[in-house]
Protein backbone atom coordinates (compact mmCIF):
# COMPACT_ATOMS: atom_id res chain seq x y z
CA UNK A 1 0.00 0.00 0.00
CA UNK A 2 1.62 3.56 -1.05
CA UNK A 3 0.34 6.35 0.20
CA UNK A 4 0.87 9.88 -1.13
CA UNK A 5 1.44 12.81 0.73
CA UNK A 6 -2.40 13.64 0.08
CA UNK A 7 -5.22 13.84 2.41
CA UNK A 8 -7.96 12.08 0.77
CA UNK A 9 -10.63 12.44 3.21
CA UNK A 10 -10.58 14.60 6.22
CA UNK A 11 -13.13 15.58 9.17
CA UNK A 12 -12.85 17.68 11.92
CA UNK A 13 -14.66 17.65 14.56
CA UNK A 14 -17.49 15.46 13.17
CA UNK A 15 -20.83 15.50 15.25
CA UNK A 16 -24.25 14.17 14.35
CA UNK A 17 -26.68 14.03 17.45
CA UNK A 18 -30.18 12.50 16.92
CA UNK A 19 -32.81 13.82 19.48
CA UNK A 20 -29.70 14.75 22.15
CA UNK A 21 -27.83 11.73 21.34
CA UNK A 22 -24.10 12.27 20.72
CA UNK A 23 -23.80 9.22 17.70
CA UNK A 24 -20.87 10.86 16.49
CA UNK A 25 -19.12 13.16 18.59
CA UNK A 26 -16.38 15.10 17.60
CA UNK A 27 -14.31 12.65 15.23
CA UNK A 28 -11.21 13.56 13.44
CA UNK A 29 -10.46 11.52 10.40
CA UNK A 30 -7.75 11.59 7.90
CA UNK A 31 -7.51 9.12 5.09
CA UNK A 32 -4.32 9.22 3.18
CA UNK A 33 -5.06 9.15 -0.54
CA UNK A 34 -4.16 5.35 -1.40
CA UNK A 35 -4.94 4.38 2.19
CA UNK A 36 -6.75 1.27 3.53
CA UNK A 37 -8.30 2.68 6.18
CA UNK A 38 -10.37 0.49 9.02
CA UNK A 39 -13.17 1.96 10.98
CA UNK A 40 -14.02 -0.61 13.77
CA UNK A 41 -15.62 -0.72 17.49
CA UNK A 42 -18.25 -2.17 19.06
CA UNK A 43 -22.08 -2.13 18.04
CA UNK A 44 -23.29 1.36 18.20
CA UNK A 45 -19.93 3.15 18.12
CA UNK A 46 -21.26 5.35 15.51
CA UNK A 47 -19.58 3.32 12.52
CA UNK A 48 -22.64 3.53 10.04
CA UNK A 49 -23.51 7.00 11.01
CA UNK A 50 -20.18 7.96 10.22
CA UNK A 51 -20.26 5.99 6.69
CA UNK A 52 -23.59 8.07 6.36
CA UNK A 53 -21.92 11.55 7.09
CA UNK A 54 -19.02 10.80 4.38
CA UNK A 55 -21.16 9.93 1.88
CA UNK A 56 -23.87 12.72 2.31
CA UNK A 57 -26.69 10.37 3.36
CA UNK A 58 -27.10 12.16 6.90
CA UNK A 59 -25.77 15.65 7.67
CA UNK A 60 -23.42 17.05 10.52
CA UNK A 61 -25.08 18.58 13.15
CA UNK A 62 -21.70 20.53 13.21
CA UNK A 63 -17.60 19.89 12.34
CA UNK A 64 -16.61 19.58 8.63
CA UNK A 65 -15.71 17.14 5.74
CA UNK A 66 -13.35 17.71 3.16
CA UNK A 67 -12.52 15.49 0.64
CA UNK A 68 -8.65 16.30 -1.36
CA UNK A 69 -9.02 19.62 0.37
CA UNK A 70 -12.61 20.06 -0.92
CA UNK A 71 -15.30 21.29 1.44
CA UNK A 72 -18.63 18.63 1.14
CA UNK A 73 -19.71 19.39 4.75
CA UNK A 74 -23.71 19.21 3.97
CA UNK A 75 -23.34 18.25 0.40
CA UNK A 76 -26.10 15.88 -0.92
CA UNK A 77 -25.40 12.04 -1.57
CA UNK A 78 -24.91 12.71 -5.38
CA UNK A 79 -22.62 16.13 -5.01
CA UNK A 80 -20.30 13.39 -3.22
CA UNK A 81 -20.26 11.32 -5.05
CA UNK A 82 -19.52 13.51 -7.75
CA UNK A 83 -16.91 14.54 -6.25
CA UNK A 84 -15.32 10.95 -6.43
CA UNK A 85 -16.79 9.46 -3.02
CA UNK A 86 -18.65 5.70 -3.53
CA UNK A 87 -19.47 3.51 -0.86
CA UNK A 88 -20.55 -0.32 -1.27
CA UNK A 89 -23.81 -1.02 0.45
CA UNK A 90 -24.50 -4.09 2.89
CA UNK A 91 -27.73 -4.52 2.14
CA UNK A 92 -27.64 -5.59 -1.82
CA UNK A 93 -29.66 -3.59 -3.67
CA UNK A 94 -29.08 -5.14 -7.09
CA UNK A 95 -31.97 -6.38 -9.17
CA UNK A 96 -32.29 -9.96 -9.05
CA UNK A 97 -33.09 -10.32 -12.62
CA UNK A 98 -30.70 -8.62 -14.32
CA UNK A 99 -27.47 -10.53 -15.31
CA UNK A 100 -23.99 -9.37 -13.85
CA UNK A 101 -23.05 -8.04 -17.14
CA UNK A 102 -25.67 -5.87 -17.41
CA UNK A 103 -25.67 -4.60 -14.12
CA UNK A 104 -22.36 -3.23 -14.36
CA UNK A 105 -23.23 -1.88 -17.60
CA UNK A 106 -26.06 0.24 -15.92
CA UNK A 107 -23.53 1.25 -13.33
CA UNK A 108 -21.06 2.40 -16.08
CA UNK A 109 -24.60 4.17 -17.69
CA UNK A 110 -24.88 5.77 -15.15
CA UNK A 111 -21.86 7.27 -14.42
CA UNK A 112 -21.62 8.81 -18.01
CA UNK A 113 -24.50 10.03 -17.79
CA UNK A 114 -26.35 8.48 -20.18
CA UNK A 115 -29.09 7.21 -17.51
CA UNK A 116 -31.09 4.06 -16.71
CA UNK A 117 -32.37 3.31 -20.19
CA UNK A 118 -33.67 0.00 -19.81
CA UNK A 119 -35.62 0.04 -22.88
CA UNK A 120 -32.20 0.23 -25.23
CA UNK A 121 -29.90 -2.13 -22.98
CA UNK A 122 -29.28 -4.23 -26.19
CA UNK A 123 -27.78 -1.92 -28.17
CA UNK A 124 -25.84 0.00 -25.20
CA UNK A 125 -24.45 -3.23 -23.41
CA UNK A 126 -21.88 -3.38 -26.56
CA UNK A 127 -20.81 0.10 -25.45
CA UNK A 128 -19.22 -0.37 -22.46
CA UNK A 129 -18.29 -3.87 -23.22
CA UNK A 130 -14.70 -4.03 -22.78
CA UNK A 131 -14.90 -1.88 -19.53
CA UNK A 132 -17.92 -4.20 -18.31
CA UNK A 133 -15.13 -7.67 -18.97
CA UNK A 134 -12.49 -6.03 -17.05
CA UNK A 135 -14.05 -5.02 -14.03
CA UNK A 136 -15.85 -8.59 -13.78
CA UNK A 137 -12.71 -10.06 -14.18
CA UNK A 138 -11.11 -7.80 -11.84
CA UNK A 139 -13.55 -9.14 -9.25
CA UNK A 140 -13.64 -12.76 -10.38
CA UNK A 141 -16.75 -12.78 -12.27
CA UNK A 142 -16.67 -13.27 -15.84
CA UNK A 143 -17.33 -16.87 -15.35
CA UNK A 144 -20.81 -15.89 -14.52
CA UNK A 145 -21.44 -12.82 -16.22
CA UNK A 146 -24.19 -13.71 -17.77
CA UNK A 147 -26.21 -15.44 -14.63
CA UNK A 148 -29.12 -13.54 -13.30
CA UNK A 149 -27.97 -11.84 -10.39
CA UNK A 150 -30.90 -13.58 -8.59
CA UNK A 151 -29.25 -16.82 -8.97
CA UNK A 152 -25.51 -16.04 -7.65
CA UNK A 153 -24.08 -17.05 -3.94
CA UNK A 154 -23.87 -14.67 -1.77
CA UNK A 155 -20.30 -14.28 -1.93
CA UNK A 156 -20.54 -13.74 -5.60
CA UNK A 157 -23.73 -11.02 -4.97
CA UNK A 158 -21.19 -9.11 -2.66
CA UNK A 159 -18.14 -9.33 -5.08
CA UNK A 160 -21.06 -8.23 -7.92
CA UNK A 161 -21.32 -5.30 -5.48
CA UNK A 162 -17.63 -4.53 -5.70
CA UNK A 163 -17.69 -4.28 -9.08
CA UNK A 164 -20.51 -1.63 -9.24
CA UNK A 165 -18.50 0.35 -6.60
CA UNK A 166 -15.49 0.16 -8.81
CA UNK A 167 -17.86 0.71 -12.28
CA UNK A 168 -17.88 4.44 -10.37
CA UNK A 169 -13.96 4.92 -10.48
CA UNK A 170 -14.40 5.87 -7.48
CA UNK A 171 -11.50 8.57 -5.81
CA UNK A 172 -12.46 7.00 -2.60
CA UNK A 173 -13.93 3.60 -1.89
CA UNK A 174 -15.86 3.07 1.23
CA UNK A 175 -16.98 -0.27 1.77
CA UNK A 176 -19.47 -1.15 4.30
CA UNK A 177 -18.96 -4.63 5.79
CA UNK A 178 -17.48 -6.06 3.36
CA UNK A 179 -17.02 -9.93 4.50
CA UNK A 180 -20.23 -9.67 6.81
CA UNK A 181 -22.42 -12.60 6.95
CA UNK A 182 -19.70 -14.91 5.05
CA UNK A 183 -18.23 -18.08 5.98
CA UNK A 184 -14.44 -18.87 6.64
CA UNK A 185 -13.60 -19.81 2.67
CA UNK A 186 -15.86 -16.15 1.12
CA UNK A 187 -14.28 -13.88 4.02
CA UNK A 188 -10.29 -15.15 2.96
CA UNK A 189 -11.70 -14.79 -1.02
CA UNK A 190 -13.01 -11.60 0.15
CA UNK A 191 -9.97 -10.10 1.55
CA UNK A 192 -7.56 -11.20 -1.43
CA UNK A 193 -10.27 -9.33 -3.68
CA UNK A 194 -10.21 -5.96 -1.82
CA UNK A 195 -6.86 -6.15 -1.42
CA UNK A 196 -6.65 -6.28 -5.22
CA UNK A 197 -8.56 -3.71 -5.86
CA UNK A 198 -7.76 -1.57 -2.97
CA UNK A 199 -4.14 -1.05 -5.09
CA UNK A 200 -3.78 2.14 -6.31
CA UNK A 201 -6.82 2.75 -4.88
CA UNK A 202 -8.20 4.73 -1.13
CA UNK A 203 -10.46 2.46 0.63
CA UNK A 204 -12.38 3.15 3.86
CA UNK A 205 -14.04 0.09 5.27
CA UNK A 206 -16.02 -1.06 8.03
CA UNK A 207 -15.68 -4.70 9.22
CA UNK A 208 -16.70 -6.36 12.81
CA UNK A 209 -13.54 -9.23 11.84
CA UNK A 210 -9.97 -8.36 12.89
CA UNK A 211 -9.14 -11.13 11.11
CA UNK A 212 -10.02 -8.87 7.80
CA UNK A 213 -8.99 -5.57 9.34
CA UNK A 214 -5.58 -6.67 10.55
CA UNK A 215 -5.48 -8.38 7.03
CA UNK A 216 -5.99 -5.13 5.02
CA UNK A 217 -5.68 -2.03 6.83
CA UNK A 218 -2.72 0.18 6.98
CA UNK A 219 -4.99 2.14 9.55
CA UNK A 220 -7.16 1.64 12.07
CA UNK A 221 -9.74 4.50 13.46
CA UNK A 222 -11.40 2.81 16.77
CA UNK A 223 -15.21 4.49 18.07
CA UNK A 224 -16.87 4.35 20.86
CA UNK A 225 -19.70 5.47 21.70
CA UNK A 226 -19.57 8.08 18.85
CA UNK A 227 -15.70 8.87 19.90
CA UNK A 228 -12.93 8.23 18.59
CA UNK A 229 -10.99 5.93 20.79
CA UNK A 230 -7.69 5.38 19.32
CA UNK A 231 -6.31 5.57 16.05
CA UNK A 232 -3.45 4.12 14.37
CA UNK A 233 -1.25 1.32 12.54
CA UNK A 234 -3.20 -2.11 13.05
CA UNK A 235 -0.48 -3.73 15.03
CA UNK A 236 -0.54 -0.99 17.17
CA UNK A 237 -4.18 -0.24 18.25
CA UNK A 238 -4.50 -3.92 18.45
CA UNK A 239 -2.76 -4.09 21.43
CA UNK A 240 -4.04 -1.40 23.09
CA UNK A 241 -5.49 -1.75 26.15
CA UNK A 242 -8.55 0.96 25.70
CA UNK A 243 -9.56 -0.86 22.77
CA UNK A 244 -9.10 -4.44 24.55
CA UNK A 245 -11.33 -2.77 27.50
CA UNK A 246 -13.46 -1.93 24.65
CA UNK A 247 -14.26 -5.11 23.42
CA UNK A 248 -14.67 -7.03 26.51
CA UNK A 249 -17.69 -8.32 26.75
CA UNK A 250 -18.62 -7.92 22.72
CA UNK A 251 -19.95 -11.10 20.90
CA UNK A 252 -17.08 -11.82 19.31
CA UNK A 253 -17.87 -11.37 15.09
CA UNK A 254 -14.94 -12.75 13.64
N1 LIG B 1 -31.56 7.89 12.66
C1 LIG B 1 -31.24 7.67 13.95
N2 LIG B 1 -32.00 8.18 14.94
C2 LIG B 1 -31.68 7.98 16.23
N3 LIG B 1 -30.59 7.29 16.64
C3 LIG B 1 -29.80 6.76 15.70
C4 LIG B 1 -30.08 6.92 14.31
N4 LIG B 1 -29.09 6.29 13.61
C5 LIG B 1 -28.27 5.75 14.52
N5 LIG B 1 -28.68 6.03 15.78
C6 LIG B 1 -28.01 5.63 17.03
O1 LIG B 1 -26.66 6.04 16.96
C7 LIG B 1 -25.82 5.06 17.55
C8 LIG B 1 -24.74 4.66 16.57
O2 LIG B 1 -25.34 3.85 15.57
P1 LIG B 1 -24.53 3.29 14.33
O3 LIG B 1 -25.48 2.47 13.54
O4 LIG B 1 -23.83 4.40 13.65
O5 LIG B 1 -23.46 2.35 15.05
P2 LIG B 1 -22.53 1.23 14.43
O6 LIG B 1 -21.20 1.42 15.02
O7 LIG B 1 -22.63 1.24 12.96
O8 LIG B 1 -23.19 -0.09 15.00
P3 LIG B 1 -23.24 -1.57 14.35
O9 LIG B 1 -21.88 -2.12 14.48
O10 LIG B 1 -24.22 -2.25 15.26
O11 LIG B 1 -23.73 -1.44 12.96
C9 LIG B 1 -26.71 3.91 17.99
O12 LIG B 1 -26.97 4.03 19.37
C10 LIG B 1 -27.97 4.12 17.19
O13 LIG B 1 -29.12 3.66 17.89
Amino acid sequence: MTTSGRVALRTQALTKVFRGFRAVDAVDLEVREGGVHALVGPNGAGKTTLFNLLTGFVSPTSGTITVFGEDVTGKRPEQVARRGVARSFQITSLFENLTSREQVELALQGRTGQGFRFWRTEKLLGRHRARVDELLAEVGLMPLADKPAGLLAYGQKRALELALVLALDPRVMLLDEPTAGMGIEDVDRTIELVRRIAAGRTVVFVDHNMHVVGSLADRVTVLQQGKVLVEGPYAEVRGDERVITAYLGEADHA
